[in-house]
């Protein structure tokens, strides 16, 4: 049985075999000083083999303890990377779509990706090499005031000016030479929005502007890279200058009760070389964690643009949708007060002109956005008083562009109900009407949908998510023009099966829709209009 420790303890663990190893390192260095100076004396070998076997010890278990450091601390550190990433999706998931404001989805996904992994280094090549380089260099100065005091005390002085040159130089030119994290985010909205829009672009003839803006984006973060290469040298160079002046002085000042040992007191700055280009390291990556991580909190600020009540109510067993001088919007009241019913099974149609606020009206019956003024109610309970979970459990949505994964018919219909078996999946389809062309493919649910859908006609495709919504077995269906992109048959067709699903004990529907033959299938129709300006 494997025993898990507390991830305290492995982060103890981990820093205690670093600060071991960076010992081990400083051991074998002076080891290796003490014994070239004293071999030079030529004195019989049994003098050295101490030394010797010290070299030998502190080379192999230095790698050792290094190794055994990497895997606690990692261990830890992605453990929290983990959980930063499900945080950060989470925030997502609370702010969208009401939230995201001008937020772009490349940069989205660069904050998600790119700011997550580089906050490890926080713990990982911040913190940890200032730990360990201090307890390391503190050893070392305690060792060398022992040997000889003053010596002592000019190695103490260079470790003071080397922290507080690289805390102080280092960080604040690493500050205004970085914003790498930004110039990143920025390609990366840019390429994803190129690559979104690359048919688009071609057919107008603008894919030389779309490469241009992606060019200097790519420039842009060049210049960042570059900029951060030259920090790292300017911390190199702040370090070596003062291991050197170290040594010098002590040359100078040094005095000892023997030679030999004043041999392995010169030698000690330069043993400190390593925990320090660890804290130069870490100063040069200290603005872009603090920017990574002031982006990530930046989306958990993010507005909430529904909360859930501190004591949600039960979800009522009916499902009876009423709409009560409901006004909706995004920044502000978009639509006038509308009210309307759909009973269990009823079919309902909302119309009106574009802009109106036919989408928004969807959105904030699933409670993605709320109410300005106004009640939605479920089974005659307040939406704002029930979790907003529950309601997207009973009230589902199709939009008018659906994502489709670039994988299986099966797997893009287990997206909504992982545990379904093919007997559900083909229930589904067929309630979709999408049986029958499924089957007819040559690996039938296996069949791969291509990217976008790409592989299945614009109709295959709605009925794909009609599917995918039946699946997740909503009660109340919000169907967002379901027969945008149809033809006059097709469309004909998709509303048939559509309507099908409404009726006694079946499912209700809200249809939004501004085609003339949909809404003529419909018995009630309700028109927005928006609010008066
Ligand atoms: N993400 C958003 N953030 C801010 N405002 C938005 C957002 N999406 C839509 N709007 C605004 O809300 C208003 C209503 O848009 P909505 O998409 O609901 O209209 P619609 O009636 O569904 O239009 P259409 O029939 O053209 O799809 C519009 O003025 C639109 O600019």
């Amino acid at each position: 049985m494997t025993r898990t420790y507390p991830r305290r303890a492995r982060l103890a663990f981990g820093l205690a075999t670093g600060v071991a190893a960076q010992l081990a390192a400083v051991g074998l260095l002076l080891a290796s000083a003490w014994l070239i100076v004293r071999a030079a004396e030529q004195p019989p070998v049994l003098y050295l083999m101490v030394a010797i076997v010290s070299v030998r010890f502190f080379g192999i278990s230095r790698s050792v303890l290094r190794y055994v450091e990497r895997l606690a601390t990692h261990d830890v550190a992605l453990a929290d990377a983990v959980e930063r990433r499900v945080e950060t999706y989470v925030d997502l998931d609370r702010a969208a779509p009401g939230g995201l404001g001008d937020l772009r989805r490349g940069d989205l996904v660069s904050r998600v990706v790119a700011d997550v992994a580089r906050l490890q280094d926080r713990l990982l090549r911040l913190r940890l090499p200032w730990w360990v380089g201090l307890a390391a260099t503190l050893v070392v100065v305690a060792v060398v005031a022992a040997i000889d005091l003053r010596s002592g005390f000019v190695i103490a002085a260079g470790v003071l000016v080397c922290g507080t040159a690289l805390r102080r130089v280092v960080s604040s030119v690493g500050a205004r030479r970085s914003g790498r994290a930004e110039a990143q985010g920025r390609l990366s909205a840019e390429v994803a929005a190129s690559a979104v829009a690359s048919r688009e672009l071609v057919a107008f003839g603008a894919a030389g502007q779309a490469g241009a803006k992606a060019r200097t984006a790519t420039d842009d973060a060049e210049s960042a890279q570059s900029g951060g290469a030259s920090v790292a040298g300017l911390g190199s160079a702040i370090v070596l200058t003062i291991a050197g002046a170290t040594v010098a002085v002590l040359a100078a000042w040094s005095s000892g009760p023997d030679p030999v040992l004043i041999g392995v007191v010169l030698l000690a700055p330069i043993a400190l070389i390593e925990p320090w280009d660890g804290w130069s390291e870490a100063e040069r990556l200290r603005p872009e964690v603090t920017a990574a991580g002031e982006r990530l909190a930046a989306l958990a600020a993010l507005p909430n643009p529904v909360s859930d009540p501190a004591d949600p109510r039960p979800l009522p067993e009916s499902y009876d949708l009423v709409v009560d001088a409901a006004v909706v919007g995004w920044d502000g009241p978009v639509t006038a007060p509308v009210s309307f019913k759909v009973a269990e099974g009823d079919a309902v149609a909302v119309t009106g002109p574009s802009g109106v606020g036919k989408s928004t009206l969807a959105y904030a019956l699933l409670r993605l956005l709320p109410t300005w003024t106004g009640t939605v109610l479920l089974g005659g309970t307040p939406t704002t008083e029930l979790a907003a979970s529950d309601v997207r459990r009973r009230i589902g949505y199709l939009g008018q562009d659906d994502v489709v994964f670039d994988t299986s018919v099966r797997e893009n219909l287990r997206i909504a109900d992982p545990q379904a078996d093919d007997d559900r999946l083909r229930d589904a389809l067929a309630s979709a009407g999408l049986l029958a062309a499924v089957d007819a493919m040559p690996r039938g649910l296996d069949t791969p949908v291509g990217e976008h859908g790409g592989r299945l006609s614009g109709g295959e495709r709605q009925r794909l998510c009609l599917a995918r919504l039946l699946l997740a077995d909503h009660r109340v269906l919000v169907l967002d023009e379901p027969t945008e992109h149809l033809d006059a048959p097709t469309a004909e067709a998709l509303m048939d099966d559509v309507l099908a699903l409404a009726g006694p004990g079946g499912r209700s529907l809200v249809v939004v829709t501004h085609s003339p033959s949909v809404l003529a299938r419909f018995d009630t129709v309700v028109a927005l209009s928006r609010v008066d300006p």
